[in-house]
């Protein structure tokens, strides 16, 4: 019987706990090797042993070598621990000289130290002896191995040893006894082997076994699983699938289909053809329209629309900023004859004017319009009684009518009008527009564009505070109606009411009204272009209704019109019918995006032309093409918005982001030009050199400069003086003006010039190729 020590075994090599079960082993096998390596290696160990003061029996010196693989160091070192108490191990460690130590021993005192060293200053390893713990392990109820590292990976080669001795040694195998012997038996010598048996040693002894890595055992089969239970057959209780499922669930690359479901299907058998064969609706609407224009012949009809684009993107040809064709509209055109319907419906409609609200800050502006909105019926007294709730509830309940123009959180919480509120009101005889301009010195471009597109102004001055209006906005604004082009102004005279030391004090409104109408009249407004009324917005006298005959405002009804007469007398004449026929021009005021039925909408003045549903329309600086939806004015939709009006187009066909507040929308055959710089006939209002400048066009205002000045003209347009070193406050001069962004600006039109919040000067754009 052969045993064979030579074996490697796989490190990695998984098996199961079972494997530490070891099984009885009738004959270890030592080979004579392993019996020769027993009679040199063990009186070394003994001698290290006796060394150490330890005894021991050459079965345990022999059983320590085979399980060290002969390494008599750790052999030595085992038997030493295992024999030595602990008490007894600690002091001998002490005494211990270096000599005597296995460098097992060594290299476990040295990490010993260095442990120790490490955590030196953590309190709790100083423990007193007498407190120390000490873990007592229970007796184990079955004998353990008494070899250190009886792993299950040992177990593993112990008996892959019995295995392959009993391969190779081809001897009778002694059958293996019932039960199961432990592990120690298992792993030691031969039974004959006597204890205390000192094997006669050789003068060298042989060199240490080398392990070789053994073939990795290959994995044990799956045990065949049984042939499965013949299952219970059951009816399928599943619907067969819809057509529509064998749809979704056939696919094409599957080679075969299932019966698809059509939309015969879907629908039912009232199908009985392909819907989609043959022309579609409005095939046959387009068809039948070039059947009555003669033009049935389809590739006439691709000549023809080949010819009109041709045209179109001819008449487009108009230099640098020429854009692209128009896109085709989807909404159908009426093709109306616009300025002949509006000359033809004069007679049928009211008369319309836009007026801006214009003053000092807190003259009462908003109030007034609140109260004329009252009083016109354009609001209800329930919407009113609301808002003076709430504004009492803010501490500002004398702010109720001015909320009702006021619609901005920021607008009612500082009570101060931020930007242009519109609304729209109707007497008997006339549309009204009100655009209510902020007053504070701020807000100015905003009010600019304002009175930009009204036709004429309303100044609210408080009758008390006169003198610092016209230090402030009063003057301000005065001056910017006139810049803007506005001819008419009425004044109201306002909060009469809290006159001192006596309400409605005639003499105080003759005062005031003189010096107003003074100064308008040096501002360039025509005496009888101006008309001046009385009035308290808050107490509501004079606004729409003449005061009560017997009050303290009794004189008034004698001497001065209403508010809203004054307005009725002063709306000017419509626009030409020229006007209507010129290519159109709309500056944007306002753009309104997120609705449903009309996403996109633009509102400000129409100066020029006239514009109905599906007109193809160009947006200027950006070039980008529009389709007119559909037109509303005066908030209803109307068929056509013309020269003069209010409006706000629906547009389709652009994406939004083409489209700001201060744009034009104009005719895309005829468009406004786009420039960087023009010459512009100025009216100083302050000295003027080369210099910054902010330039106001309407709703459009840019940074700029004035690059040149050109020269000084008298009032008939003389040049006077060329190239002055600069104009003085007072005179007109021809200035080029330079603005850092693209603007589309047309001759004639009005442009203010400000600079460091104040304005500078005003006037019209001589020639936009400057
Ligand atoms: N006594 C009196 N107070 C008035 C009258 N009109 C307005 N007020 C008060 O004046 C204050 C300012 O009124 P607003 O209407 O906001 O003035 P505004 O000119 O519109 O102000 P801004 O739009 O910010 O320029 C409020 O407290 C009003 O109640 C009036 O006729 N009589």
């Amino acid at each position: 019987m052969q045993r064979v020590k030579n074996l490697g075994y796989d490190e990695d090599e998984p098996y199961d706990d079972e494997d530490d079960v070891y099984e009885e082993e009738a004959d270890p096998g030592y080979t004579a090797e392993d019996k020769d390596n027993f009679a040199a290696l063990t009186p070394v160990v003994r001698a290290e042993l006796e060394e150490a003061g330890v005894q021991a029996s050459d079965k345990d010196i022999g059983d320590s070598l085979w399980h060290y693989y002969w390494d008599v160091d750790k052999s030595a070192s085992y038997l030493k621990n295992s024999r030595t108490p602990r008490t007894q191990q600690q002091g001998a460690k002490k005494e211990d000289k270096p000599k005597a130590k296995s460098k097992f021993d060594e290299a476990a005192q040295k990490s010993a130290e260095k442990a120790a060293d490490w955590f030196r200053d953590v309190p709790w390893t100083h423990i007193p002896p007498e407190m120390e713990g000490r873990i007592v392990p229970e007796e184990p109820a079955m004998p353990m191995p008494k070899l250190l590292g009886g792993s299950s990976k040992l177990a593993k080669l112990a008996e892959e040893r019995r295995e392959k001795a009993a391969a190779a040694a081809n001897v009778a195998q002694i059958p293996a006894p019932n039960g199961v012997l432990s592990s120690l038996d298992r792993l030691s010598k031969p039974q004959d082997t006597k204890e205390n048996d000192t094997p006669q040693p050789k003068a060298e002894p042989k060199k240490y076994p080398i392990r070789k890595k053994r073939e990795p055992t290959p994995p044990p089969k799956e045990p065949t699983p049984p042939p499965p239970e013949p299952e219970e057959e059951k009816p399928d209780l599943r619907a067969s699938p819809t057509g529509f499922g064998r749809t979704l669930a056939s696919s094409q690359l599957s080679g075969h289909r299932a019966a698809s479901m059509t939309l015969k299907d879907m629908l039912g058998s009232e199908i009985t053809e392909d819907p989609f064969k043959g022309p579609s609706p409005d095939d046959t609407v387009l068809r039948a329209q070039q059947h009555s224009k003669g033009l049935t012949n389809t590739s006439k009809t691709k000549q023809s629309s080949t010819n009109g684009l041709a045209k179109k993107t001819e008449a487009l040809k108009l230099g640098e900023n020429t854009p692209s064709a128009p896109a085709q509209p989807k909404v159908r055109s009426r093709g109306l004859d616009v300025p002949k319907l509006w000359a033809e419906e004069k007679s049928k409609r009211k008369a319309s004017a836009a007026f801006v609200v214009i003053g000092h800050v807190d003259h009462g502006k908003s109030t007034l319009m609140g109260r004329l909105l009252l009083d016109a019926g354009a609001v209800s007294q329930r919407d009113v009684d609301r808002y003076q709730k709430q504004a009492t509830e803010l501490g500002k309940s004398s702010f109720a009518l001015a909320w009702v123009m006021d619609t901005g959180t920021e607008e009612r919480e500082r009570g101060v009008t931020v930007d242009i509120a519109q609304h729209h009101f109707s007497t008997d005889s006339v549309a009204f527009t009100i655009l209510d301009a902020p007053g504070h010195r701020d807000f100015v471009p905003n009010m600019i564009g304002g009175a930009s597109m009204a036709d004429l102004a309303v100044l609210v001055v408080d009758a008390n505070q006169l003198e610092s209006g016209m230090k402030g906005q009063t003057r301000e604004h005065v001056l910017l109606a006139k810049a803007v082009g506005l001819k008419r102004i009425v004044v109201a005279v306002n909060k009469l009411d809290s006159t001192a030391p006596n309400a409605w004090s005639q003499d105080m409104f003759q005062e005031v009204k003189g010096n107003v109408v003074k100064f308008l009249g040096e501002s360039g407004f025509a005496k009888e272009d101006v008309m001046v009324v009385p009035c308290s917005g808050l107490s509501g006298e004079n606004v729409a209704k003449a005061p009560e005959a017997s009050g303290p405002a009794a004189w008034v009804a004698e001497t001065d019109l209403t508010l809203l007469k004054a307005l009725e007398q002063s709306v000017p004449s419509e626009v030409s019918g020229d006007a209507l026929k010129r290519p159109l021009r709309m500056q944007v005021a306002d753009v309104f995006r997120g609705g449903i039925t009309n996403p996109l909408s633009v509102s400000g003045r129409m100066t020029a032309g006239n514009a109905q549903a599906a007109d193809a329309v160009l947006v200027q600086p950006s070039g980008e093409t529009a389709a007119v939806r559909g037109v509303e004015v005066n908030g209803e939709p109307r068929d056509y918005a013309v020269a003069g009006q209010i409006c706000t187009l629906h547009l389709t066909d652009i994406d939004p982001i083409h489209i700001r507040s201060g744009d034009v929308v104009c005719s895309a055959a005829q468009p406004v030009s786009v420039v960087t710089s023009f010459l512009a006939k100025i009216e100083a209002l302050d000295s003027l050199l080369p210099q910054s400048v902010d330039v106001h066009l309407g709703r459009l205002h840019v940074a700029g400069n004035i690059s040149q000045l050109v020269a000084t003209v008298d009032t008939k347009g003389e040049t006077l003086k060329k190239k002055p070193r600069m104009v003085k406050a007072g005179q007109t001069a021809l200035l080029k003006v330079t603005v850092e962004d693209d603007v589309p600006v047309e001759d004639g039109e009005t442009v203010v010039l400000r600079a460091q919040g104040g304005t500078v000067g005003f006037g019209t754009i001589e020639r936009t190729s400057a």
